[in-house]
């Protein structure tokens, strides 16, 4: 068995760990309980619980991206952003597959679901939180796990990856309404002149500002994959499901197009126009 070396790191390891320790498939492989018993509720699962896993990179990067750029350590967190986006490409081509399963096919195993539903995915609000996206409805979904709900409101109020860009920006002298920096980050962020003005500038001299530049790029590339996803999801429901009314209780489609326009990064598409 392992111990802890003279850096302090953990080596607790079997000398003679298999593939299958390390990666704990038997818990992986194990998880794919079929409750209806019908051959497509495999790919339901399957689908599912390869997104939870890519959110869980999605999430490791982001978060650790945002701690980046709050100490001005850009290029670190330019590598972590480029990742998030492979990563969103392969969850966005992740519907083709899903949409192999038929409306008869889903029909037959539907019920068996219950009231779940996609709605209660808490490491999709994290994303979105870290995106700076901010409901406080949506913390009631989870009242009663407390730990979750203690995780999920510690990101709530937490800055979001926009909010450390401003910093960013306000750190290469641009200036910014320094309420900004201290303001309530529980909120979602509504817009403001100064980091209007800000982008504007950077977008106009690029080479002076280059790292500011590919920073609000690789925030556009994550926020339009972002977006693709989620009008994938919403096209893909209605070819199962049709305008049916979800198992969360939702009006389905309709609920699903209705929130497809929120921007997270509003700024950073408006300087669009004005170049
Ligand atoms: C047959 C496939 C699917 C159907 C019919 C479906 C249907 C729905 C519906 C109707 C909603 C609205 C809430 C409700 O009333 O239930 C919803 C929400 C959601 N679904 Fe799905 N979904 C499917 C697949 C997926 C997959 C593969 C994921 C990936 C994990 C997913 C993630 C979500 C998320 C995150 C929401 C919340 C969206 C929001 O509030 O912005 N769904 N889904
Ligand atoms: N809301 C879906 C059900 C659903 O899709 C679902 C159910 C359980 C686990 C994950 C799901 N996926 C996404 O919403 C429906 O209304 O059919």
């Amino acid at each position: 068995m392992g111990s802890v070396s003279e850096k302090g790191i953990h080596t607790d390891f079997k000398d003679n760990m298999t593939y299958g320790e390390y990666l704990r498939l038997d818990k992986v492989l194990s998880s794919q309980e079929r409750l209806s018993g019908h051959h497509d509720e495999m790919l339901f699962i399957v689908i599912h619980q390869v997104k939870e896993l890519w959110m869980k990179l999605i999430l490791h990067e982001l978060n650790a991206a945002i701690a980046a750029i709050e100490k001005d350590e850009l290029p670190e967190a330019f590598k972590m952003l480029a990742r998030v986006s492979r990563v969103q490409e392969q969850i966005i081509q992740a519907w083709d597959v899903l949409s192999t399963l038929t409306p008869a096919e889903y029909t037959e195993f539907r019920e068996s679901l219950g009231r779940a539903s996609g709605f209660q995915s808490y490491q999709n609000r994290l994303i979105e939180f870290a995106l700076g996206y901010k409901q406080p409805h949506i913390l009631k979904i989870y009242e009663k796990d407390q730990d979750l709900a203690r995780e999920l409101k510690s990101a709530f109020e937490a800055p979001g990856i926009y909010d450390v860009a401003i910093h960013a920006l306000r750190q290469a002298g641009f200036p910014i309404n320094l309420d900004l920096l201290t303001r309530d980050f529980s909120i979602t962020y509504q817009g403001d002149p100064t980091v209007a003005a800000a982008w504007l500038e950077v977008y106009r001299d690029v080479d002076r500002y280059w790292d500011l530049y590919q920073l609000a790029e690789k925030l556009v590339d994550i926020e339009d994959s972002h977006q693709q996803w989620r009008f994938r999801h919403m096209k893909t429901v209605e070819r199962i499901i049709g305008s049916k009314t979800g198992t969360g209780g939702s009006s389905g489609v309709k609920y699903l197009r209705s929130v497809l326009d929120h921007q997270f990064f509003p700024e950073l598409w408006d300087v669009r126009t004005k170049l």
